[in-house]
């Protein structure tokens, strides 16, 4: 049996004013094959029903396992895959629904940028820093010879770059650091407004990811830049983004306020990842294994209903074949998809009937 639950809080009186998101994606899915014959479209798709807005200036972090759907939500805003349904809009302009022409022009722009996960394998080896950074520019076409020159070295002194000592040189001769610092230079050359950072610190030891992660927050300020951080875990977030949302399967299961999120994970997925990541989080968070299923629970199929249903140690015959709501609003600035969201933490002090008797 199913119950629900009415997580609405009421309407604050006071509501701080907030500036229009600069990206606001509305039931985005995106799938990479055509969906099978009689399968509904969600079936099988990297990203499925996505909601997703960032403000000017606003750092969030997406976080998730491997496949499950944050580097398709970075290669659709920026126009390399074609969203299958839903609505992309880009300072309020819907940028999702560009095709042929428009959407080329709207890439050459470079006002969305991603910084790929691994600079030696996107920064053209043969080029050299000063071409690798212009690169964009003369793709875009919009400045003089002169003022692509004065952008290139600007965007390397801004990433910490001397242009004199690093301009003539190739990716291979330089640190991983370095490279990545590259990238950044490259992707910020078009001065973007909205900045897609996919894992720009997995590949480095732990100075580097610090110097790296200021890095992108000291640019967000200077250039007024909206930054999405990918990450395949929490805590590389935990100091920087203001807000993060959880990905699993393809989907959004929770979003939020970083600090509210970690501190108080309304799903059991982020739930688990706040109990395995002992850095953040808090002193009474729970711990793992009161976030796995008891041995001989049900495997609960995963394209009906709860994505994460086979994992959860509190699902129920709702969970798996009845669609999860896309958003149930739990707290100002919250969102969560979970058939008992929140509720399920009483059954940690309460635990289910037929356990007790079992
Ligand atoms: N070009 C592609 N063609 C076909 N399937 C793809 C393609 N790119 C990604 N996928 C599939 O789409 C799903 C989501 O992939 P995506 O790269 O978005 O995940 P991710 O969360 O970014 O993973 P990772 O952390 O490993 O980069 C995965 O099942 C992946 O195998």
């Amino acid at each position: 049996m199913s119950t629900t639950h009415d997580l609405r809080i009421p309407e604050r009186a006071e509501v701080t004013p907030t500036p229009a998101p600069l990206l606001r994606v509305r039931g985005l899915s995106v799938s990479y094959a055509p969906p099978r014959k009689g399968t509904h479209l969600g079936t099988g798709a990297a990203l499925r029903d996505a909601d997703l807005e960032v403000r000017p200036g606003e750092i969030v972090g997406i976080v998730g396992e491997t496949g499950s759907g944050k580097t398709t939500l970075a290669r659709a805003t920026v126009g390399l895959v074609a969203p299958a349904a839903g609505t992309i809009e880009f300072a309020g302009d819907d940028i999702g629904g560009l095709r042929g022409r428009a959407r080329r022009a709207f890439r050459r722009s470079g006002q969305v940028q991603l910084v790929f996960q691994d600079p030696l394998r996107s920064l053209d080896p043969d080029l050299a820093v000063a071409e690798l950074v212009r690169e964009p520019l003369d793709i875009a076409g919009t400045l003089t010879r002169t003022e692509r020159q004065q952008r290139v070295a600007e965007s390397l002194h801004l990433v910490g770059l001397d242009p004199e000592t690093v301009a003539h040189r190739r990716p291979r001769e330089l640190s991983g650091g370095q490279r990545q610092r590259v990238s950044l230079a490259r992707a910020i050359a078009t001065r973007p407004r909205l900045l897609f950072c996919d894992e720009p610190v997995s590949a480095l030891d732990v100075s580097n990811r610090n110097l790296v992660l200021n890095l992108l927050d000291r640019l967000r300020v200077e250039l007024d830049l909206a930054v999405v951080i990918i990450a395949h875990d929490l805590s590389s977030l935990a100091g920087i983004a203001d807000r993060v949302a959880v990905f699993y399967r393809g989907r959004i299961v929770e979003q939020g306020p970083i600090r509210a999120v970690l501190e108080d994970p309304a799903h059991p997925y982020t739930a688990l990842l706040t109990a395995s990541a002992p850095s953040i989080g808090h002193e009474d968070r729970l711990r793992p294994d009161q976030l796995r299923p008891a041995a001989g629970t049900p495997s609960w199929p995963a394209d009906l209903g709860c994505v994460f249903a086979h994992r959860c140690p509190f699902a129920h015959d709702a969970c798996a074949d009845q669609p999860v709501p896309a958003v149930v609003p739990q707290a100002p600035g919250r969102q969560v998809a979970c058939h008992d969201a929140v509720v399920w933490r009483e059954r940690l002090d309460h635990p289910h009937p037929q356990k007790e008797s079992a």
